[in-house]
C-alpha cells in the first residue's frame, strides 16, 4: 500500500509506517501526479483535495489531520466511492490557547482587565465551546452565537449575531468556512457588519480568513483605526493583503491551532479512522508515543497580583509575539506568501497550557481557581 502523507505531519511514521510505503512530501506540493501512485491520501489543510486532485488516482481514502474540511471537496470523495476521516477537536485547546495568550497582551496594552470585556462567541463549537468554559471560569461575561446549535438544542443559550455584534466588546470568531446554504459563513462579517462595530471593539478571527470580508476591514481599519484586530486566518493565504496585515494589531500565520499536542492528537484521529476503514485493530496511541514536555513545571510564590501571575504563566507556555514577529521578519526577508508559509513549516515547538504543572508555594495558593480556569494544572507545594 502507497500512502501519501504531507511531511509536516508528526509521528506519521510510527503511527501508519508497518501500513505499507510511506511518501512525505510538503502539502502543497501534493498534486495529481503524486497522487496517482497513492492509495491513501493523508493531508494537512493546504491541500485541496478535489475531483482535479483524484481523477487519475486510485486513492481509496483520504484523512485530514485538521478540524477544518474546507480544503476537501466531500462530494468528490464520495462519488468516488473514497472513505473520509478528518480530526474534529484535535487543535481545539491551542486554538483557545492563543485566542487567551492574545486577549491578555492587548488587554495590557490597554491597561485593562479582561473580566472588565463582554465577550462575544461566534461558532460554539469544539474552539468556542473550550473558549467559553475557560473565560467563564475567569469570570467574563460572554454572549453565544451559533445558529446550527440553536436550530437543535433551543435559542436560549444564544443571540442572533447583530445582537451580539452590538452587545460586546470583543467579537471571537470561530466558525468554520461553509460557502452556501442556510448557515453559510463566508462573508459572515461582512462590511456592513464591519461598519457597524463599536469603536474600541476588539475583533479577533482564529477560525477561517474567509469568514470575514478583509478588504473591508482594511477600509474600516485605514479610515478609522478605531478597531483592536488579532487575525490568525486570513483571505488568500499565504499571499495575503500586505495593507491589512499592517493595520492588524496582532497577525499571525494560521498558526492559532499549531500545538505539538493537537496536530498529535489529529495523526491519531486519522489514525483511529484509517484502521476502522481498512478494519483493523489498533496497534499504536498516542499516549505511548508523545514526548514529555520540555517545560514541566512553573513554580510561583507570594507577590504576583492575578492577572500578572497569569499573564507571565501563559507567556512562558506561549506567547503570541513569537508568532507575530517570526511573521514580519520572515515577510520581510522573503516576501510575503513564501514568509507566511516558512513560519508555518519551521513552526517551532508549542505545548498547550494543559502540559504545564504550575505548582503554587502556600503564599500563592489564592491564584489557584484563576490559573485552572486558564487551562494549567495546578498543584500546592
Ligand atoms: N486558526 C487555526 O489554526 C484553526 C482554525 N480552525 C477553524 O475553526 C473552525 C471551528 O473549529 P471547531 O470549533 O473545532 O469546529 P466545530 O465544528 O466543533 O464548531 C463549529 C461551530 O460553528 C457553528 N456554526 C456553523 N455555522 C455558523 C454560523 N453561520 N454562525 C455561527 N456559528 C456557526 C457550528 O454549529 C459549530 O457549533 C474550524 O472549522 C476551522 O475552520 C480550527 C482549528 C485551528
Ligand atoms: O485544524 C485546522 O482546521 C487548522 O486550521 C489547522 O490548525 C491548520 O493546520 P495546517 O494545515 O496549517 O498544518
Amino acid at each position: 500500500m502507497h500512502l501519501l502523507i504531507d511531511h509536516q505531519i508528526p509521528l506519521a511514521d510510527a503511527f501508519f509506517a508497518e501500513l505499507g510505503h510511506l511518501e512525505r512530501v510538503p502539502g502543497r506540493e501534493i498534486d495529481a501526479s503524486a497522487a496517482a501512485k497513492a492509495d491513501i491520501l493523508i493531508v494537512r489543510s493546504v491541500t485541496p483535495v478535489d475531483e482535479a486532485l483524484l481523477a487519475d488516482s486510485r486513492v481509496r481514502f483520504v484523512g485530514t489531520c485538521t478540524i477544518g474540511t474546507d480544503h476537501v471537496d466531500r462530494r468528490a470523495l464520495e462519488a468516488r466511492g473514497i472513505g473520509f476521516a478528518s480530526a474534529p477537536g484535535c487543535n481545539a485547546e491551542a486554538v483557545v490557547d492563543y485566542v487567551l495568550s492574545s486577549l491578555l497582551l492587548v488587554c495590557e496594552r490597554k491597561g485593562v482587565a479582561l473580566d472588565t470585556h463582554r465577550v462575544g462567541i461566534v461558532g460554539v463549537g469544539n474552539v468556542g465551546g473550550r473558549l467559553h468554559r475557560r473565560l467563564a471560569a475567569l469570570g467574563v461575561e460572554c454572549l453565544l452565537c451559533d445558529p446550527p446549535r440553536a436550530k437543535v438544542e433551543g435559542s436560549d443559550a444564544f443571540v442572533d449575531l447583530d445582537t451580539l455584534l452590538e452587545a460586546v466588546d470583543i467579537v471571537c470568531l470561530h466558525t468554520p468556512l461553509v460557502r452556501s446554504g442556510a448557515h453559510a459563513t463566508y462573508h459572515l462579517l461582512d462590511a456592513t457588519r464591519i461598519a457597524a462595530l463599536e469603536p474600541g471593539t476588539i475583533l479577533l478571527n482564529a477560525g477561517r480568513g474567509d469568514c470575514l470580508d478583509g478588504e473591508a476591514l482594511c477600509e474600516r481599519l485605514e479610515q478609522h483605526g478605531d478597531l483592536t484586530t488579532i487575525l490568525d486566518v486570513w483571505e488568500h493565504e499565504p499571499a495575503i493583503d500586505e495593507t491589512l496585515w499592517r493595520l492588524v494589531d496582532i497577525a499571525t500565520p494560521h498558526i492559532a491551532g499549531h500545538s505539538l499536542d493537537g496536530k498529535m492528537r489529529g495523526t491519531e484521529q486519522v489514525y483511529q479512522a484509517l484502521m476502522e476503514y481498512l478494519g483493523l485493530p489498533l496497534r499504536h496511541y498516542l499516549a505511548d508515543l508523545a514526548p514529555p514536555p520540555a517545560l514541566p513545571r512553573l513554580t510561583l510564590d507570594a507577590g504576583y497580583d492575578v492577572w500578572e501571575a497569569l499573564r507571565l504563566c501563559v507567556r512562558t507556555c506561549y506567547d503570541v509575539r513569537r508568532d507575530v514577529d517570526s511573521l514580519g521578519r520572515e515577510s520581510r526577508r522573503q516576501g510575503m506568501a513564501t514568509g507566511f508559509d516558512h513560519c508555518r513549516a519551521h513552526y517551532p515547538l508549542r505545548r498547550e497550557f494543559s502540559t504545564l504543572e504550575v505548582e503554587l508555594k502556600p503564599g500563592a495558593a489564592e491564584l489557584a481557581p484563576w490559573l485552572t480556569a486558564v487551562g494549567f494544572r495546578v498543584t500546592m507545594s
